[in-house]
């Protein structure tokens, strides 16, 4: 059943969209309702489309950003020297601060406020009618909903509150400081909780659709550069790009979008049969930090998920295998330089990008195991071995350790997820957890692949270490806790 309301707002958009000079949309595509899917809008070939095919142009002058949009002339000494180095797309750590020009991130929330508090008298009205304003990003789950994600380190990365305090230092004083420019003639003041809301929806929706550009006179491409990977370090400006955020994305994809001097390209990557959808690619996530900053997961995503492990649980596991108390661990602490030790490891598995047609080759299983985790256990190690040298005899035992602490800190990681992964992969095969539920459960599943992963290799490292010892050479179950 179509939905009238949403259809008359898509067709609203594109023609809007084909309006703007220089702009181009292909008469072999089409945008489409996906919710059914969980998708949204998102675009369809409607015949088969030949590979390196233009699907859409958007001249940069479509863009909503500081450049483009009215707010900065107007207020110019708000935006005199913006930060445009500052493009992680994330709110400022120093949220508190107050002074100082506002970054790109709180740059385009003041454009976006403005643009929207415009109305019918914005350029880019009917963009905002297809703009969402409901959102599974984690910033809007319940505790109740948060809760399925279990022991995911992806819970302690949501900021709602760093977002909320930052909204009221840079972004409330910016609005209410002017609100003759912000709001219309006529138009109703809004209080301070419904700037506060306003102000959250716009920043998910630009974390979830905005995108970096590369600065017209900046040449970004650094020399053997990866093309997919956007330069966090260069110059770049976030923008609002209509058209090409109607894209959905995967880890497997079949279009591209290049920046060109005047306009933006989409183009077909490889042949796209009818009735496929074009599909973009946000990068190498895992499926916890999709769901953070788009609100979905993907299958495809799971070969990116990510495991953090704090260094408190490493040391947790390095005195229950070399069996030492707090007191004589605190004592080899003390010999480090605390600024060297790391707080968290990410246990990754450190895949290649997929190729130019997006497709991607190779093994999906880790690898290798955190160097820099190997790093700082064998840092404790050394100082325990000198402290106390029938503990750790040689270097073999001290391999062995090193390795048998890992794998005790991955089981003792997932041992604080309340559910294992047998038990997840038989409710996402009975598929009755469905939505933000449903999300978080393969979030989760995936994260506890990845540290059965994780634990199988560092056995491997440790059979192999027994091994090459001519297998005569077992670790004292007193002295070392290989298990
Ligand atoms: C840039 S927008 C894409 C257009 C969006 N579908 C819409 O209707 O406006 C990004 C959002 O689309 C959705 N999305 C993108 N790719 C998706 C996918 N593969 N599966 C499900 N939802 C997806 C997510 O809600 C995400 O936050």
């Amino acid at each position: 059943m179509s939905d009238p309301v949403f259809e008359e707002k898509s067709a609203k958009f594109l023609d809007w969209f084909k309006a703007w000079p220089g702009a181009s949309f292909h008469a072999d595509i089409e945008i489409q309702d996906l919710r059914r899917d969980g998708r949204g809008r998102g675009i369809i070939a409607r015949s088969d489309i030949p590979e390196d095919t233009v699907l859409f142009t958007i001249p940069r002058a479509a863009i909503i950003n500081t450049e483009t949009s009215d707010l900065a002339r107007k207020i110019p000494d708000v935006f005199a020297t913006t930060a445009l180095d500052d493009t992680d797309g994330e709110a400022d750590d120093d949220v508190g601060e107050t002074s100082g020009p506002p970054d790109n991130w709180v740059s385009l929330i003041l454009v976006m406020i403005y643009e929207y508090l415009q109305g019918d008298r914005s350029r880019w009205q009917p963009y905002f009618d297809v703009l969402p304003t409901e959102f599974d990003t984690l910033m809007w789950w319940s505790d109740k909903e948060l809760d399925w994600l279990q022991a995911s380190s992806i819970v302690a990365k949501i900021g709602k509150d760093d977002a909320d305090s930052m909204f009221r230092a840079r972004v409330l004083p910016i609005v209410e400081k002017n609100t003759d420019v912000f709001y219309p003639e006529g138009s109703r003041r809004l209080s301070e909780d419904e700037l506060i809301l306003l102000a959250h929806r716009i920043g998910s929706t630009i974390m979830a659709y905005a995108f970096d550009l590369e600065n017209e006179d900046d040449d970004v491409e650094q020399e053997g550069e990866d093309e997919w990977v956007e330069d966090r370090e260069g110059k770049i400006l976030m923008g609002m790009v209509p058209m090409a955020d109607i894209l959905n994305a995967d880890a497997e994809f079949n279009a591209h979008v290049n920046h060109e001097e005047d306009s933006l390209t989409v183009t077909a990557i490889k042949p796209i049969a009818a009735g496929q959808e074009i599909l973009n690619y946000y990068g190498p996530l895992g499926n916890g930090e999709l769901l953070r900053r788009y609100g979905y997961t993907s299958i495809h995503h799971a070969r990116n998920d990510v495991v953090e492990l704090s260094w408190d649980l490493v040391m947790s596991a390095l005195k229950q295998t070399l069996a030492i108390d707090d007191a004589t661990l605190g004592k080899v602490i003390t010999e480090l330089d605390p600024e060297e030790l790391e707080d968290a490891f990410v246990i990754d598995r450190d895949l290649e990008e997929p190729d130019s047609r997006g497709e991607f080759h190779g093994s999906k299983t880790l690898r290798s195991l955190p160097e820099d985790l190997r790093e700082q256990i064998n840092a404790i190690l050394k100082v325990v071995r000198k402290m106390s040298p029938e503990t750790i005899p040689d270097k073999q035992r001290r391999d062995e350790a090193c390795f048998s602490t890992m794998r005790r800190a991955f089981e003792l990681k997932l041992a604080g997820y309340p559910t294992s992964a047998d038990d997840d992969a038989k409710l996402l095969s009975n598929n009755t957890v469905a939505g933000r539920p449903g999300m978080a459960l393969f979030v989760r599943y995936g994260e506890k692949v990845l540290l059965q992963e994780a634990i199988n290799l560092s056995s491997e490292k440790i059979n192999a270490l027994v091994a090459s010892q001519g297998g005569d050479a077992q670790p004292s179950a007193k002295r070392l806790r290989t298990k």
